[in-house]
């Protein structure tokens, strides 16, 4: 008989599990009944979908039998089975080859994070298991397989008899090494515990023979021992379960087996809902970032049952792209089974359904930021983005939903504070909400348009990231507190407006000068009325901030917007009397200094200058 290999990442898999260290190893049943049942539910939506097959709810279940003397476990199912073709592609070539490589660069060699952090499936079995063998008939199909495997050298497949259709699964469970008891995996109460904990909810009946006592007949004292067959899990599903007999385990556990993220939920939304529209949903907000979550390759999207049948894996209309991390599963009794995803956009109780999830969770992130501040600000950290593109997308229309939910770092708290915070202590003479935007906190920190403002005593909002500008240029405003960028070039002081005429045109050639010599690179020279330590920096005139000028050039279809840039000059400077001396002395001299501010000022800004070797000559020039 011929061995075949596994595909090189099923390998590799193989091996860690093979050789783990992993501490629960238990969740290999976890794993094989979660198969088993949606092997069941495969055929269970057939026969609901197909007239000519029918589904007796009570033949259908999961079987869990050890045998100690020969080191077996075996899971049985009643499901769909698996043709010789199926086996090839579903055992010997892993689905989730993207997470895998990812794993690659950052997993430990033991496999002890790949396991904690993404669903191993079938595999996990090798974690506990010397042998597997999977004996498999599938629904419609005359012939069984049997497919065999001991490890990573290959599996073998070959023809074998099974009288109804379904898989068994067959773990010769490994002998106690050293340090490693394996035998727990054939005891009885450690099996049961293990589906307790793991498989309660499963919908399908998982038996298992147990063994009971009872007082021998005709004696009052002397028991003897009988096997009889018992279900070991409730059935009910956690979402039709009481929201008060159920433990955050529970929900951790449902998180887990469901593989909806590698991480513990950082909270659980429970929603059951007996009106007009009715459905059960169970929703997760991750605590981490899934690791393609800012990829086109995360697919949004919520399980979607009906009446307990999963239909549809990621429906992704019950969740707006501003939700799009949440995760979990929704089961209303209303909708059809055989609703294909183009009826199911223009499905009215979907839509009803989807608003109301959306109201929710909205409630429930507002509820978290103000209970629980640090969880809220840990969930920022990763999906804080998604929130702030949601303001700014489809042309504002969430921009209500959202803008009490996204935060920005505060100038004067040191860290995240929401605009709410930011308004309500804002002093009675500050007109607007003031931001700086940049690279990072520590650049805003010392950019040198942020003087003034913060002398004033003024918060500052800090932009970092790309968004940012964008969402705030649609929310415009906040409390009817207006947004100002503090490089933009009405700040609102006062004494800002006070300018001395005399001094103004006393200047002006000057400036008029600067801007010629530095031509088309900017609109305009003028005397700064925000500098206060610095001699010069660059504001920008219009609706582009240099910021945005920034994002905009880095995009790939850059259409080459530009900030419409102004050098601001601070006239008290030491610098600006070395100006007006080289003004009236030499003018070469004022072109010279002229192009050196206005690269710093450039390189202040985190901008690129255009001919750096120019510019280290033109220093150069300075020192000789
Ligand atoms: N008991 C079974 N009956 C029928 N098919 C099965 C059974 N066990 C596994 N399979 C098939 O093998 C495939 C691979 O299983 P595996 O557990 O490795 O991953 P998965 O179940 O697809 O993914 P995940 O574990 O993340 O849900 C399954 O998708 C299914 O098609």
């Amino acid at each position: 008989m011929q061995t075949k290999q596994f595909q090189a990442e099923s390998k590799r898999l193989l091996e860690m599990m093979i050789n783990s260290i992993y501490s629960q190893r238990e969740i290999f049943l976890r794993e094989l009944i979660s198969n088993a049942s949606d092997a069941i539910d495969k055929l269970y939506y057939k026969a609901l979908t197909d007239d000519r097959l029918s589904f007796d709810k009570d033949s259908y279940y999961i079987k869990i039998a050890a045998d100690k003397d020969n080191r077996t476990l075996t899971i049985s199912d009643t499901g769909i089975g698996m043709t010789q073709e199926d086996l090839e592609n579903n055992l010997g070539i892993i689905a989730k080859s993207g997470s895998l490589a990812f794993k690659k660069e950052n997993e430990a060699e033991d496999g002890h994070e790949i396991i904690g952090q993404f669903g191993v499936g079938f595999y996990s079995a090798f974690m506990v298991a010397d042998k597997v063998t999977v004996i498999t008939k599938a629904l419609d199909s005359d012939t069984a397989y049997k497919w065999e495997s001991s490890g990573a050298e290959g599996y073998t497949i070959q023809p074998c008899q099974k009288e109804a259709a379904g898989t068994e699964i067959i773990l010769n469970i490994k002998e106690n090494a050293e340090e490693e008891s394996y035998d727990e995996y054939l005891e009885e109460y450690r099996l049961k515990a293990i589906i307790k904990k793991y498989s309660d909810f499963i919908r399908y009946p998982i038996k298992m023979d147990v063994t009971e006592r009872k007082l021998k007949e005709g004696s009052e004292s002397d028991f003897e021992e009988y096997k009889e067959e018992q279900i070991i899990n409730s059935m009910v599903p956690i979402w039709r379960k009481n929201k008060n007999e159920l433990t955050p385990e529970d929900y951790e556990n449902f998180y887990a087996e469901k593989h909806y993220g590698f991480d513990k939920p950082l909270k659980h939304i429970h929603i059951s809902v007996d009106g007009a529209i009715r459905y059960n949903a169970i929703l997760f907000i991750p605590e981490k970032m899934p690791f393609d979550y800012y990829t086109s390759e995360y697919e949004k999207g919520l399980e979607l049952y009906s009446n307990g049948v999963l239909i549809m894996n990621k429906c992704s209309d019950l969740l707006p792209d501003h939700f799009s991390f949440v995760e979990g599963m929704v089961d209303s009794d209303d909708l059809s089974l055989n609703i294909s995803r183009e009826i199911l956009q223009h499905d009215r109780q979907l839509k009803l359904i989807a608003k109301n999830i959306s109201k929710k969770i909205k409630s429930e992130l507002q509820s978290l930021l103000k209970n629980e501040r640090e969880k809220y600000e840990e969930f920022y950290q990763s999906f804080g983005r998604q929130l702030k593109y949601g303001v700014y997308s489809d042309y504002g229309t969430h921009k209500e939903t959202l803008q009490d939910l996204i935060m920005f770092y505060s100038s004067k708290e040191k860290k995240l504070v929401t605009l709410d915070e930011y308004v309500s202590r804002m002093p009675e003479d500050q007109k607007y909400i003031f931001y700086a935007s940049g690279e990072s906190i520590e650049r805003i920190d010392k950019l040198p348009q942020t003087e003034i403002v913060a002398d004033k005593g003024y918060e500052i909002l800090y932009f970092t990231d790309d968004i940012d500008e964008f969402a705030i240029k649609m929310l415009m405003a906040y409390k009817e507190k207006e947004f100002k960028s503090v490089s933009s070039g009405d700040l609102g002081f006062e004494e800002e407006n006070k300018s001395d005429p005399a001094e103004e045109s006393e200047n002006k050639e000057l400036f008029e000068y600067m801007k010629n010599a530095l031509s088309s690179k900017v609109k305009d020279v003028r005397a700064s009325k925000r500098l206060k330590s610095h001699p010069v920096c660059i504001a920008a005139d219009g609706q582009v901030s240099i910021e945005m000028e920034k994002i905009l050039k880095a995009m790939p279809n850059n259409q080459n917007v530009e900030a419409e840039k102004v050098l601001e000059i601070n006239t008290n400077h030491e610098v600006f009397q070395s100006l007006k001396n080289a003004f009236d002395n030499d003018k070469e001299k004022l072109r010279l200094y002229t192009n050196l501010l206005y690269n710093q000022a450039l390189l202040i800004e985190g901008l690129t200058i255009s001919d750096p070797v120019e510019f280290t000559n033109d220093i150069c020039k300075v020192m000789v």
